[in-house]
């Protein structure tokens, strides 16, 4: 692209694409935004977080993941789309330039990389990372039952050959450990929003256990809030719940994972549709959704810089 404005925000592109159009966004925004390498994928590609920071050192933070479920592709073209808000926004809107006047931003587009490949390249519907699984012909482990937060309990299988596997041991996927250790050095998050597709969905913790987290009243609150601005734009409907009660329970899930660890602000959305299309998305579908998402991310990211 002759710039990252003229890159076609409506499309699924392929990984090298995207990593391509991050280094013209970092080029055309130096000032805010850097592209930071935070290790390989099992298959060896580098996992790529874009950090929005406007100055100081290691600022209050908030983390945002996107295609941690490789086939969920609407949820990584947002990212796309919402990455380039941010970083054209600054110096414009003033939320988001108070915003990142005091805290930074990590935005992974792709947090299962080798997965999206091969739903390019071999199934569509791809799910899981790409690991061998010794003693078994299925690969791959359910990053979203990987992290160590009721691991290996409800909602999630021993079977290797299972979509929801939650592997041989808490954070054995690179892309999980990854995740988890620059979360951990970093040590200054405030909120970690993970974004999957679809079921029009915001949840809050916990996954593995049907019992309110304590902060429940206050999540549920600041949720319903965010929703009501996503539905301010097309109407779009959405539920809040926590994960167990609104969707079924799931343990080893990375928001229960940042919960845990004190982050209090922890979200998962479920982007469009609630079933038409499912994991088929259109492309047409692409700016709508991720618009009206940033609306509900940008309340949520707000409220965690007023609290
Ligand atoms: O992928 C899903 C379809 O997007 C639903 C998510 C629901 C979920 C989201 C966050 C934490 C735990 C579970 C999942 O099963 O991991
Ligand atoms: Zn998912």
């Amino acid at each position: 692209e002759r710039n990252s404005r003229s890159f076609n925000f409506g499309a699924y592109h392929k990984l090298e694409t995207v990593y391509s159009w991050m280094d013209t966004l970092v080029a055309d925004y130096p000032r805010v935004v850097s592209k930071e390498q935070i290790g390989l994928s099992y298959e060896s590609r580098p996992m790529y977080v874009l950090k929005f920071s406007t100055g100081g050192a290691k600022r209050p933070a908030i983390w945002i993941d996107a295609g941690i479920h490789s086939r969920e592709w609407v949820s990584q073209a947002s990212a796309v789309w919402i990455a380039n808000k941010i970083a054209s926004e600054y110096g414009t809107e003033s939320s988001v330039t108070n915003l990142l006047n005091a805290m930074d931003i990590y935005l992974m587009v792709f947090t299962n990389p080798d997965g999206y490949v091969h739903t390019h390249t071999s199934d569509r519907m791809w799910r899981k990372t790409r690991s061998v699984n010794p003693g078994s012909r299925c690969r791959g482990t359910d990053p979203n039952r990987n992290w160590d937060a009721g691991f290996g309990g409800v909602g999630a299988s021993k079977n290797p050959c299972s979509d929801s596997y939650h592997g041989p041991h808490a954070h054995s996927e690179v892309e999980v450990k990854n995740v988890v250790n620059l979360i951990k050095t970093h040590g200054n998050f405030k909120s970690f929003v993970s974004i999957h597709a679809y079921s029009q969905l915001l949840m809050y913790p916990y996954g593995f256990s049907c019992k309110d987290v304590p902060h429940q009243p206050e999540l549920d609150a600041v949720a319903r809030d965010a929703v009501k601005a996503l539905s301010s734009l097309y109407g779009t409907r959405y539920k809040v719940g926590s994960i167990c009660n609104i969707i079924y329970p799931a343990s080893g899930g990375s928001i229960d994972w940042s919960y845990n660890l004190g982050i209090k602000y922890s979200f998962a959305f479920e982007l469009r549709d609630t079933g038409r299309y499912g994991f088929m998305l259109p492309a047409n579908q692409i700016i709508p959704t991720a618009s009206e998402t940033w609306l509900a991310l940008k309340h949520l990211m707000m409220y965690t810089h007023e609290h």
